[in-house]
């Protein structure tokens, strides 16, 4: 399990820790971690180094003079821009000060101006973390302007400066951040490093606990997502099973001219193990999916919605027909996957939402930001500024369990569980790939996989299939949902080996 902690969580652990500890040793330890961090990135050449550092007016800061004095002692040719403040500073902080004046880094204006051009080998940014309070402006704002611009890896000290660390949005209006190559975070990762604008700004993040006590920690209803969550339920397959043993699913859309978005859901259902597929069509039914003739298509009109679990919404339109069909398939008592047009339609239709909070089978349902905000009934913007809310406000509305997508996805358990997904890349950005989300979702419910699992291993699967992809030369720009199909087969056989 990787735990994520809010920023008043972090601030409790780290007040209990320091009163044990002699004062400043939080600080010691972390500019210790950081600067180890900065010599490995600097690898072998850190002698001579030009390495900028950026020292704010908090203990952030002190976390940056204390790197300093580490890199200086250790050869680095270190220049410091201090941006000090007007309040009263932690003597811990005021001790970091000395050690970095009395060490043979370099003191100079904090000016914009004298960032660009130089050949920095490293940029450490200690301008603010956990305390960030305002957007930055001024001159806070011009020296994360002129790194930004730099070619050279930036490591930022706990959160990259400017962002929020609990939400992962860019601390606004008019704010900016670092775009840090690397974080070192403190005490515990915190989950605005994860989502939002969070992946853009913070780099590769590695945590340091700073030799805190475990018991100090909290349980947190929050964590990253890994296959530690829901691996066990990737089976090897017996051999004395036959495709019965791996459930129907049943995907329910196709209205008029729309019929490819359930062809890519009836596709990744099959690949994603599900033991037979049909496409129930609310429009007239394709005879057959050429390209997967083993996809099985009906009139929607007709089909037993209790004898499989199904994949609602992928083009189904919101004609009144749908609303009648959707209704018969909240009443089945199966699994079921809620996407696109569904979604639309139970923001719509309060009859829609009452059935679905009536179910005795659990629900996924997998809104982008938009379908969300209509859900919540608020604003695609109030969704994206606080997405850790936003899933589980929905998840606890709807009784489901819900996948708010977008840059480090996040899934939210009726119970208030959070999970923050670190897999997948802007090649995600496509038409169709949330038709493949929901079929793949379903073929796991299908299998048997419990909900919640299933909604993790479905979203990390539809990810590391894009990463793998995009590794392998095809994407992120013009990657196509139908690609990620057969790629997702991979990595789900591999994760069952
Ligand atoms: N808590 C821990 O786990 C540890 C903390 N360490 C490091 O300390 C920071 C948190 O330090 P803190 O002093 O609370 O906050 P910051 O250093 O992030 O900065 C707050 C100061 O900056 C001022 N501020 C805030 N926003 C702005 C802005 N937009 N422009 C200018 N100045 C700003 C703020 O002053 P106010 O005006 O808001 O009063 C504060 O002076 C944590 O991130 C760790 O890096 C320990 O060293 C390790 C453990
Ligand atoms: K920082």
């Amino acid at each position: 399990m990787h735990p994520l902690y809010s920023v008043a969580l972090i601030r409790t652990i780290e007040h209990v820790a320091a009163g044990r500890l002699p004062e400043g040793a939080l600080m010691e330890r972390a500019g210790q971690a950081a600067a180890d961090a900065a010599l490995a990135l600097l690898a072998a050449a850190h002698y001579g180094a030009p390495v900028l550092v950026l020292a704010g007016p908090g203990n952030n800061g002190g976390d940056a003079f204390e790197v300093a004095a580490h890199l200086a002692h250790a050869g680095a040719d270190v220049t410091i821009m201090h941006l000090a403040g007007s309040g009263a500073t932690a003597p811990e902080r005021d001790r970091a000060l000395q050690k970095a004046q009395a060490s043979a880094a370099r003191f100079v204006p904090p000016a914009a101006q004298d960032i660009a051009g130089k050949p920095w080998q490293l940029v450490v940014d200690g301008l603010f973390g956990i305390g960030l309070q305002r957007p930055l402006a001024g001159t806070a704002g011009a020296l994360v302007d002129a790194v930004n611009a730099l070619a050279c890896p930036i490591l930022a000290l706990d959160v990259p400066s400017g962002l929020d660390a609990d939400t992962g949005t860019v601390v606004g209006p008019d704010g900016r951040a670092v775009r840090a190559s690397h974080t070192i975070t403190f005490i515990g990762d915190k989950p605005g490093l994860h989502t939002a604008d969070g992946r853009d700004h913070a780099g590769s993040v590695t945590v340091a606990g700073l030799d805190i006590d475990p018991a100090l920690y909290p349980t947190t209803a929050v964590h990253l997502n890994g296959t530690d969550l829901f691996a066990q339920y990737a089976q090897p397959r017996r051999h004395n099973t036959h495709k019965g043993s791996y459930g129907n699913v049943a995907v329910l859309g196709g209205a008029t001219g729309m019929a490819g978005a359930p062809v890519l859901a009836g596709r990744a259902a099959l690949h994603a193990g599900g033991g037979r597929a049909y496409l129930c069509f609310a429009g007239a039914p394709l005879p057959l999916d050429p390209g997967q003739p083993e996809l099985m298509c009906r009139a929607a009109d007709g089909f037993d919605f209790a004898s499989a679990v199904t994949v609602a919404g992928p083009g189904l339109g919101s004609s009144d027909d749908a609303v009648r069909m959707l209704i018969q398939v909240l009443a089945a008592p199966r699994p079921l996957v809620l996407d696109a047009d569904a979604l639309n339609l139970l923001a719509l239709h309060a009859p829609l939402r009452d059935a679905l909070a009536h179910r005795t089978a659990p629900a996924l349902a997998t809104p982008h930001p938009l379908e969300a905000a209509r859900l919540l009934e608020t604003t695609i913007g109030a969704v994206q500024a606080n997405r850790l809310e936003a899933a589980r406000t929905l998840a606890q509305r709807l009784g489901a369990y819900v996948v708010l997508k977008g840059s480090g996805t996040v899934i939210g358990a009726p119970d208030g569980r959070l999970v923050i997904n670190t897999t997948g890349n802007p090649g995600l950005a496509t038409a169709g790939t949330g038709d493949v989300l929901a079929g793949l979702a379903g073929a796991l419910l299908a299998q048997g996989w419990p909900a919640w699992e299933a909604a993790l291993g479905a979203v990390w699967l539809h990810g590391t299939a894009a990463d793998a992809l995009v590794a392998a030369g095809t994407g992120p720009i013009g990657l196509t949902a139908g690609e990620l199909v057969t790629e997702i087969r991979a990595q789900l056989n591999a994760l069952a080996r």
